[in-house]
């Protein structure tokens, strides 16, 4: 499939189901600021000074800001995963899980990994593809390095779960399209196991909060910020010719989306990293 029928097909999972668990950020604030005694308006100031200053950076060192969303995105992805990996395994096998959205597409599909990086960076796509290839073969051998040390440490018994988890996930990464993969990584593992975390959490404290409540309560930011990708789009498309419009779409569509979504993660990430480790929140996590 080409990346403008990708595109299509994950804009609205991605923005229903990705961005709602972000969305949800919100109710960690909440959390956070009670544990810390110190006000929501200070944390909510907060996470709006971190998506402002990562634009900047974005602007100012664009191949560096991309280098370091990959690695902070392996690293939030990682945090989720690994509390859901089978039982005694090291908590380095998040890494084997976190790392997989990235590694995945760059070994299976570096041509059309190469397209939308850049875009990303306003580069020639052409003479990014070897650098592509080298550094997801690269990324691979020292996943599998990485796997053989944590297969010494994970007890005998969970052994073949592990590697049937990290198997499924890692072949349907591998094989599906770039951004079919990302996006069913993104929707069905990270925010689905995101939501599963939280309502565990939340039902300490309130029993009745469910999967409604939760929507409810992720809403109103979900909407906001895609109101700001929209916003961004429209500000991206102003300017342009229509011949130009109708050729730089897609490029515009995938900078507005992954841009978009680094900017946020930077905040979220760090939120829900704090979350993990405060004792009151990270006490209900399964
Ligand atoms: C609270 C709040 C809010 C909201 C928020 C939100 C809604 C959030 C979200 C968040 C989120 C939602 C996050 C996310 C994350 C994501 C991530 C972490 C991603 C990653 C990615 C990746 C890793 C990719 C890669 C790639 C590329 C880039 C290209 C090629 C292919 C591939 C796939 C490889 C607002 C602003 C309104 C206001 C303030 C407060
Ligand atoms: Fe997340």
């Amino acid at each position: 499939m080409d990346l403008a029928g990708q595109f299509w097909v994950v804009l609205l999972p991605i923005a229903v189901f990705g961005m709602s668990h972000g969305g949800a950020d919100p109710i960690l604030i909440r959390a956070l600021s009670a544990t810390k005694r110190s006000s929501s308006a200070l944390w909510l100031g907060g996470y709006l000074i971190l998506m402002a200053l990562t634009v900047a950076f974005i602007v100012w060192q664009p191949t560096l800001a991309l280098v370091g969303f990959l690695c902070l995105s392996a690293w939030h992805f990682a945090s989720t995963d690994r509390l859901f990996l089978p039982a005694q395994t090291p908590s380095l096998a998040g890494w084997l899980s976190g790392s997989l959205p990235i590694v995945g597409p760059m070994v299976g599909h570096p041509e059309q990994v190469a397209a939308l990086f850049a875009w990303l960076l306003q580069q020639q796509a052409s003479a990014l593809v070897p650098l592509v290839k080298i550094a997801g073969y690269g990324l691979l051998l020292a996943w599998g390095a990485l796997l053989a040390g944590v297969l010494v440490k994970t007890a005998r018994d969970s052994r073949a779960a592990l590697l049937m988890e990290l198997g499924i996930v890692g072949g349907l990464l591998l094989a599906l399209p770039p951004l079919l993969g990302f996006a069913f990584y993104f929707c069905a593992v990270h925010s689905m196991r995101h939501f599963l975390a939280l309502l565990a959490a939340q039902r300490c404290q309130q029993p009745a909060f469910n999967a409604a409540a939760l929507a409810r309560r992720a809403a109103p930011a979900t909407l906001g910020a895609i109101v700001l990708g929209l916003l961004a789009w429209w500000g991206l498309q102003r300017g342009g010719t229509y011949a130009a419009l109708q050729a730089d779409w897609l490029a515009d569509g995938v900078r507005v989306v992954f841009w978009g979504l680094a900017v946020l993660t930077v905040p979220h990430a760090l939120l829900v990293g704090l979350w993990m480790v405060s004792p009151k929140a990270s006490r209900a996590i399964p």
